[in-house]
């Protein structure tokens, strides 16, 4: 197994900034890598965004610019996979433009660096066709925006993924990286989280389009109860006590998920996110009180002051 010194990060967005952003903070030296100088210079203002954030709430005790040294910018691929040990890849959502990098990485680097990419729900055996050299070393390492702060990491390989590469991997997430990490025992469009997610967030725009709810009340309902709950709580340790001494099995025999089955078959079922539900809801989030009157940044900054706040309670640590 390669030891991993240096990292090369390809893509400078949301999920690229917050990748080498973690590196730093771990101790690792990384590449961070675009095509365009104007997209890097965005991404690097993240990265400082990020770490004005944490060191003003004490979860680094060195200045920023101590992690910035470790982050070194360019807009040439070849210097950013020059020395590297390892690669994660965070470019546009879309096969096409994933395949041809992991081609070019393919042919470029030794056999044993690993090849991740930071995908949502795309499948890396279909990633690997356009791997014609080591196949073997591509996997998914999907992280949760942000990933400097949300620490759970689904890895998923693909058909020809080597058994070497998923250890190698979740010995570098897990225990260097310090995340939590979910290795898939199948492979599946969307992986765990995303497949929840928008399981859910379907319902929420069925909601919306059939005028049930607004989206700033579903929000309500997220955050006044679910979510808070989830904070700490899965659905299925959720339901075993809502199961109440019965646990889980009374829940489905008697319980709420017995009762469920009276208006389960309600629930959205279309595989397409209805044009009019997009509408309203896109609509609806320009009314949204709390968010109309706040840029992108503030949001963002908003989100992260809370998420640090929970993670502090809930695990101590980033
Ligand atoms: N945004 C999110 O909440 C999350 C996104 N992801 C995944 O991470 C990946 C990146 O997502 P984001 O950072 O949100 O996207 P983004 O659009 O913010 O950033 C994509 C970056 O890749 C660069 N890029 C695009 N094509 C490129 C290429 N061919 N070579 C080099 N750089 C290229 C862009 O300039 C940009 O810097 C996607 O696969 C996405 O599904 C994973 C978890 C969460
Ligand atoms: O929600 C997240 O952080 C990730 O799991 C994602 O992949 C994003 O939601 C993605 O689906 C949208 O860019």
């Amino acid at each position: 197994m390669r030891q991993i010194k240096t990292v090369s990060v390809i893509g400078a967005g949301v999920i690229g900034a917050g990748w080498s952003t973690l590196l730093a903070l771990k101790g690792y030296e990384n590449w961070f890598y675009t095509e365009k100088k104007e997209t890097l210079d965005k991404g690097l203002a993240k990265i400082k965004g990020y770490l004005n954030v944490l060191y003003e709430y004490k979860l680094i005790d060195k200045e920023p610019d101590y992690y910035m040294q470790r982050i070194h910018p360019t807009t040439k691929l070849d210097e950013a996979i020059s020395n590297t040990d390892f690669v994660l890849e965070a470019i546009v959502e879309e096969y096409g433009a994933k395949k041809a990098l992991f081609k070019q990485l393919d042919e470029k680097l030794d056999k044993d660096v690993i090849l991740a990419s930071s995908t949502s729900g795309l499948l890396m055996t279909e990633i690997q066709k356009a791997m014609t050299k080591y196949p073997e070393r591509g996997i998914i390492a999907h992280p949760w925006n942000p990933p400097h702060l949300l620490p759970l990491v689904e890895i998923v390989p693909g058909e020809k993924t080597s058994q070497d590469t998923i250890y190698a991997t979740k010995d570098f997430m897990e225990n260097k990286l310090e995340r939590v990490v979910v290795v898939l025992k199948k492979e599946i469009s969307g992986f765990i989280g995303n497949r929840l997610a928008f399981a859910l967030f379907r319902e929420a725009v069925y909601l919306v389009d059939e005028g049930i709810a607004t989206v700033e009340d579903i929000d309500k309902v997220m955050t006044a109860a679910i979510g808070l709950r989830w904070a700490f709580m899965g659905p299925f340790l959720t339901y075993h006590l809502g199961g109440g001494e019965g646990g889980l099995e009374y829940f489905f025999s008697r319980g709420f998920g017995y009762g469920a089955n009276e208006w389960m078959h309600t629930l959205a079922k279309y595989d397409k996110f209805p044009y009019t539900g997009v509408v309203k809801s896109v609509q609806q989030m320009k009314e949204y009180e709390f968010v109309k009157s706040k840029t992108f940044q503030e949001l963002s900054r908003w989100r992260d002051e809370k998420l640090i706040s929970l993670i502090k309670l809930l695990r101590g640590k980033i």
